[in-house]
């Protein structure tokens, strides 16, 4: 068992025979923000879903979470633990206005820092503006706002970000980066697997560098930000 918030041990994920996740561990530490970098293909959509217990991924090691192993729960068991997903894509429903997709996802919450519907369109107007339009009919911009608040109403401990830069313009990639870095006043911890590496280095203050399924790399973005021997080595940038 570990003191962290996620602990990541020995990960190893198999869709049939094809072995994806080796051996992957990290963690992720209590207020701490903290991106996954690799190019396409290298395994980082696996890594959340792995950590999830999503699709039918055969896994082997441990995943804690909380100081609880989650490798044998159901995604709604983990997800009971305190912890939220921003997928890939955003996976809203077409039948459900914003309003909706928040108020079902509300999880009240009786700490200090309670995110609630209302809260979190302070965070984001752009969403409020459109309340009771269908979540599937937002630009992409307010698509990723709205998955990221409906994240947020859940009133989690650590928000799994799955490529939030992707289809989305400059202007929402800046809004993304503001609200990771306020993150922690409100006690949550973030996991953000990305490629785009401006975003990962000002969200995030740790880096973990997955390739071909293996983190080979683990840095402080302060460092990595001023190492482009590594961020050409290893994300082709
Ligand atoms: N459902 C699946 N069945 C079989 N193989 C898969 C499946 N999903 C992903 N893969 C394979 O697993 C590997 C890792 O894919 P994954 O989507 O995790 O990478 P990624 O780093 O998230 O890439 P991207 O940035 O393109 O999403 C790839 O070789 C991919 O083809």
């Amino acid at each position: 068992m570990s003191e962290s918030l996620l602990s990541v041990e020995n990960l190893n994920a198999y869709y049939d025979k094809a072995h994806i996740l080796q051996d992957v561990s990290f963690q992720v530490n209590p207020l701490e923000r903290v991106a996954i970098l690799g190019r396409n293909g290298m395994g980082k959509s696996t890594l959340f879903k792995s950590i999830l217990g999503l699709e039918k991924i055969r896994r082997e090691g441990d995943v804690y979470l909380n100081g609880h192993n989650v490798m044998n729960k159901e995604t709604f068991e983990t997800a009971n633990l305190g912890v939220a997903y921003v997928p890939q894509g955003w996976q809203l429903f077409p039948s459900l206005s914003v309003d909706e997709h928040l108020q079902i996802a509300h999880t009240p919450h009786a700490g200090e820092h309670e995110w609630t519907p209302d809260s979190v369109y302070e965070l984001f107007p752009e969403i409020k503006a459109r309340k009771k339009v269908s979540g599937t009919k937002l630009s992409g911009g307010e698509q990723q706002m709205l998955a990221i608040a409906r994240a947020l109403v859940r009133n989690p401990w650590l928000i799994l970000m799955d490529e939030p830069s992707e289809g989305i313009s400059t202007f929402v990639i800046e809004r993304v980066i503001e609200v990771c870095q306020h993150m922690a006043e409100r006690n949550v911890s973030l996991l953000l697997v990305e490629q785009n590496l401006d975003l990962a280095l000002r969200a995030a203050q740790k880096v973990y560098i997955l390739v071909n399924g293996r983190i080979v790399y683990t840095t402080s973005t302060e460092d990595f930000k001023e190492d482009k021997e590594s961020q050409i080595h290893y994300l082709g940038v």
